[in-house]
């Protein structure tokens, strides 16, 4: 993990709260807590842009963590970017997703993407995946061509059940595995 220092090292220390049975780790990257600093945004879409080249019409984020990756990364690459948002909007061709993660469940709304558009989706994490499938799926729905879709971290199998299911490759930057409540970063898992 020789490029993401700090992604490493802050994940590291990252403290862990439950949420039920489901152990969170709570990350400026993922939480906007303790501090996001300009320094660990910038690692983390240096490395986009060096691993990828991202050639694509639109980013597309989630609500709420991807948001600040988004601007991050279209303010790089000047590529514009749509949020999927947690509210409904009613605006034409409005798509509704349902959205579930390991503590909580509600809907997504899809505005501001056509058919024939070519994206990037990009969010902070996939853990159970339930989230990235049914955002996935939607897009495939509308005839949208994601043309790549990147997650900065990977927590339980959540990124194989989406490559499974959708056919597409989930490149993330950093796995974090939480054992014993002590966090473990390695490099990626490559399908
Ligand atoms: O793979 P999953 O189990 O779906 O978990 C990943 C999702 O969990 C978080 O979203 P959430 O809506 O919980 O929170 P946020 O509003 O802080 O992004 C995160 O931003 C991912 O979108
Ligand atoms: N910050 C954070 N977001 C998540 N989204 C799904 N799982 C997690 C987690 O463990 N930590």
């Amino acid at each position: 993990m020789e490029m993401l220092k700090k992604l490493e090292k802050t994940l590291k220390k990252a403290p862990i709260i439950k949420k039920g049975e489901y152990n969170y780790f709570v990350h400026p990257i993922t939480d906007g807590i303790p501090l996001t600093t300009p320094d660990i945004l910038e690692e983390v879409v240096d490395e986009i842009t060096k691993r990828y080249t991202l050639d694509v019409d639109k980013i597309v984020c989630i609500e709420a963590m991807g948001i600040h990756l988004a601007t991050a990364l279209s303010l790089k690459t000047r590529i514009p970017f749509v949020v999927v948002r947690k509210r409904e909007y009613g605006l034409p061709g409005e798509v509704a997703v349902h959205q579930t993660t390991g503590y909580s469940e509600g809907e997504l709304y899809i505005n501001g993407i056509k058919e024939g558009d070519r994206v990037l989706v990009i969010d902070d994490v996939v853990s159970t995946g339930g989230t990235l499938l049914p955002v996935l799926q939607a897009l495939k729905k509308m005839n949208v061509e994601v043309a790549k879709v990147i997650v900065i971290i990977e927590k339980g199998e959540g990124k194989k059940l989406v490559e499974e299911k959708t056919g597409h490759k989930i490149d993330t930057l950093i796995k974090v595995d939480i054992i014993d409540d002590k966090i473990i970063t390695s490099p990626p898992k490559e399908a």
